[in-house]
């Protein structure tokens, strides 16, 4: 009911079920928000023994009954993990067709390099995160800017920016949880709504936006130079940007932990530009 008086504008129908093969019958978009929750004290891969088999049947039914180009967000958590679970489980489907939902944690640290500058949240650019929508995420405000300047130029306090933005970002999840015992609702579909616009819609001039894609995508890594060089594959229509990061040192450190103890799991967030 809630869906249909708030008017939006692409809305035609609304159909419940609870039949996977029903409601994903040719699906050109599929959000996959249906998993449990973690509680106060809890880490969000404790999730995967019950919301794992949740992706795996979703991806079966992706798989044989959505359009072949369906795009996939996953939200359950652990969201690259369950990502990767329903990529495996839909041979079909392109797997960069598949995404994990990164875009909350962005606008998280977008929203705290605002506060700390003491600007409105749309001065905030070039946001990063590195690895998993968890507490081992590594929020970049290496590459970001404020106003089109380096944070660091803006905000010249790198302890902060360390050490308390860098925790901040990481256990915001868990913070809202303590606080409403309720993992995070409104921000996050927010953040969806962000995800899926920044795909569909040209990214501005030199921004980009992150998204959890499987590393499949990534194909070239210099880690021990200090530089990482990131490069997608481009199919079709889509443009994947190439960047150059510097990454700082405690960045880096964890962005090689994960590189190379999870290399083959669905963990990566990278910046992509363009249409879809
Ligand atoms: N990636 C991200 O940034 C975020 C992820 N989440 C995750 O999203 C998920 C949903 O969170 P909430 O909406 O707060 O939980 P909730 O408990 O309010 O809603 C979960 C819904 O999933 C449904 N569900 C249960 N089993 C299902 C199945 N097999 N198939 C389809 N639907 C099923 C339930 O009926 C319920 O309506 C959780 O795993 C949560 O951790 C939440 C916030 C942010
Ligand atoms: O923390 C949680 O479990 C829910 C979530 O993913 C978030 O709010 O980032």
């Amino acid at each position: 009911m809630e869906l249909e008086d708030s008017l939006f504008p692409l809305l035609r129908e609304v159909n419940i079920g609870i039949d996977a093969y029903e409601v994903f019958q040719d699906a050109e978009w599929a959000l996959l928000i249906g998993a449990k929750p973690r509680g106060p004290g809890i880490e969000r891969a404790d999730l995967l023994d019950i919301n794992g088999q949740i992706f795996a049947e979703q991806g079966k039914a992706l798989n044989a009954v959505a359009s072949p180009n369906v795009k996939v967000m996953v939200v359950g958590n652990p969201c690259n993990t369950n990502a990767l679970i329903c990529l495996k489980n839909a041979p079909k489907i392109p797997a960069k067709n598949f995404h994990a939902l990164t875009r909350l944690d962005e606008n998280r640290a977008k929203c705290q390099l605002a506060l700390k500058a003491g600007v409105f949240y749309d001065k905030v650019s070039n946001v990063t995160i590195w690895g998993n929508h968890s507490t081992t995420q590594v929020p970049d405000f290496l590459n970001a800017k404020i106003d089109g300047m380096p944070v660091k130029e803006v905000i010249k306090d790198d302890k902060w920016l360390e050490h308390e933005f860098t925790e901040k970002v990481q256990k915001r999840g868990g913070a809202l949880i303590q606080k409403w015992g309720r993992s995070s609702a409104a921000s996050t579909a927010v953040s969806i709504v962000d995800a899926i616009k920044s795909l569909v819609t040209p990214t501005p001039e030199g921004d980009w936006f992150s998204s959890g894609v499987s590393s499949a995508f990534l194909i070239a890594a210099n880690l021990n130079s200090g530089n990482l060089f990131l490069s997608c594959l481009g199919e079709g229509g889509e443009k994947w940007l190439s960047h150059h990061f510097t990454m700082y040192t405690a960045g880096l450190h964890k962005w090689k932990s994960l590189w190379y103890s999870r290399r083959h799991s669905f963990q990566h967030a990278m910046q992509i530009k363009g249409r879809w």
